[in-house]
């Protein structure tokens, strides 16, 4: 419940000054907005202030965090709310690259700002690292990059591991993982507030071994080799940060059960799109997942930075539907149109659980060829672009019969309906539609896409 105290006194018995100090304990998604300097103008004692009159107003909270037994911690509506409501907006408390280390000096193979991610493809925009070569996309944002995802401490590290990656071939995964361990390090160098929210997030090596096979289950191998190089390559970490193996592989669970893909930007003519950068999203990290969701996420990596007000890596969640009062909320860790077998391995291996929504139940009778109507694997049955495991929404993957019949019989299929007005159609898109934000009580009539960034009026749909 939000706390307020104001005071107010008179200046020289002329003018009204008011000072609002707010204490707060809400969940995360509740805001004060400053929306109106003027309104109260004419009904307020602060008359003589003129324009100095500031409405705030407290968005009730629209979900809260609670345990679920058999799910852990969940998002549930704490009133009913409307699709296109927004339930969250999230910073991440960290963000790392998805590409390999050698791709970092060149920006055709690495377009991205290291620190935001935005896309730099003209060279005239990019601040170059004059240390370690690291591109930017402005030097507000490197300069932001010094205290944060860039110390000293990453660009050195940076130096070493692109020499020693070039040197010595490693799978991207590992690479990628790397990446992460470095930067989950670097955040406990920089705030320890940060680090231990990190920590408190859902993973540890025996959650993830408990459900999954031994085969994918966060390598002992690869968080060994992880350690080791991070131990001979880099330079050496303050001691009290506790750098052991054992907490190597604690990072790396918790990255494999709560790290959002941010994806490349949308293009019809790329059905191979992939991730551009990883993030760890503190209260999104708490949506469960449905293989129906009602919720899904927007990020506007790409979006125009000029305005101060533009946070461009913010996670935004938004309803895609009504849901009641109670509800829980979840979002799909990957494209809703895959088959059964393949969302249930995904989860099973990769998130340690079983799946048993309303669609798994009903999909779970089906032969694997019914399965086949609705999703379609690359040639080896891989899930092709989303190969790290991670919350990777937005990646592609083709949905058969693209001519509408994919939808079986009602009774077969009583989820058509979340595909028909839901599912974006765009080629290679097949992401999810929800409405913009609704005004004062009334659903919008638009429908955007979370990843071609596309509009579509509902009556389209
Ligand atoms: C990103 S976290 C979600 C928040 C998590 N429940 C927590 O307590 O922090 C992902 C983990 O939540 C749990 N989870 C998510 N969706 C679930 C579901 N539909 N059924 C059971 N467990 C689920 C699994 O343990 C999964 O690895």
């Amino acid at each position: 419940m939000p706390m307020g105290w104001w005071w107010w006194f008179v200046d020289k018995g002329k003018k009204v000054i008011i000072f609002f100090i707010f204490a707060f304990k809400l969940s995360p998604n509740s805001q004060i907005r400053v929306v109106d300097f003027n309104q109260l103008y004419d009904k307020n004692p602060c008359k003589t202030l003129g324009s100095a009159t500031i409405k705030i107003i407290m968005e009730t909270p629209t979900v809260g965090m609670t345990e679920v037994p058999g799910r852990g911690r969940a998002m549930v509506a704490l009133r009913p709310i409307k699709g296109g409501e927004i339930v969250l907006r999230d910073s991440p408390i960290l963000l790392y690259s998805a590409l390999p280390f050698h791709s970092d000096n060149h920006l055709n193979n690495n377009p991205y700002c290291s620190n935001c991610f935005t896309t730099i493809s003209q060279p005239p925009q990019t601040v170059t690292c004059s240390t370690c070569a690291s591109q930017f996309c402005t030097l507000a944002c490197q300069s932001a990059a010094s205290t944060t995802s860039h110390t000293p401490w990453v660009c050195q590290t940076l130096i070493r591991l692109r020499d020693y990656f070039s040197s010595n071939r490693v799978p991207l995964d590992v690479q990628i993982q790397t990446r992460f361990v470095v930067s989950a390090y670097n955040l406990a160098i920089v705030s320890q507030s940060k680090f231990q929210t990190l920590l408190s997030l859902q993973g540890s090596v025996d959650s993830v071994n408990s459900v999954a096979s031994q085969s994918d289950v966060v390598s002992e191998s690869d968080a060994s080799f992880i350690n080791s190089v991070i131990c001979s390559v880099c330079p050496p970490l303050p001691v009290q940060f506790g750098f052991s193996i054992e907490l190597t592989k604690v990072l790396l669970a918790k990255d494999k059960l709560n790290a959002f893909g941010l994806m490349e930007p949308f293009s019809e003519q790329n059905a191979d799109r992939s991730v551009r950068a990883y993030g760890i999203y503190p209260v999104a990290s708490f949506f469960n997942h449905d293989c129906l969701p009602n919720a899904c996420r927007f990020d506007y990596l790409d979006a125009d930075k000029s305005s101060s007000l533009n946070n461009n890596t913010e996670m935004v969640i938004r309803m895609i539907h009504d849901v009641p009062q109670g509800r829980e909320v979840c979002l799909s860790y990957f494209p809703v149109n895959w088959k059964y077998s393949e969302r249930q391995k995904r989860l099973r291996e990769d998130y340690g659980f079983v799946c048993d929504c309303d669609r798994c139940k009903v999909e779970a009778g089906w032969s694997e060829s019914d399965g086949d109507e609705l999703a379609m694997d690359d040639d080896e049955g891989n899930d092709e672009g989303n190969e790290e495991g991670t919350m990777d929404e937005d990646v592609d993957e083709r949905m058969e019969g693209e001519d509408g019949d994919v939808m079986k019989g009602d009774d077969d299929f009583p989820h058509a309906y979340f595909f028909l007005n839901y599912m974006c159609d765009r080629t290679n898109c097949w992401g999810t539609l929800a409405p913009l934000p609704p005004s004062v009580g009334t659903t919008s009539g638009v429908m955007e896409c979370n990843v071609c960034g596309g509009f579509k009026k509902l009556d389209q749909v």
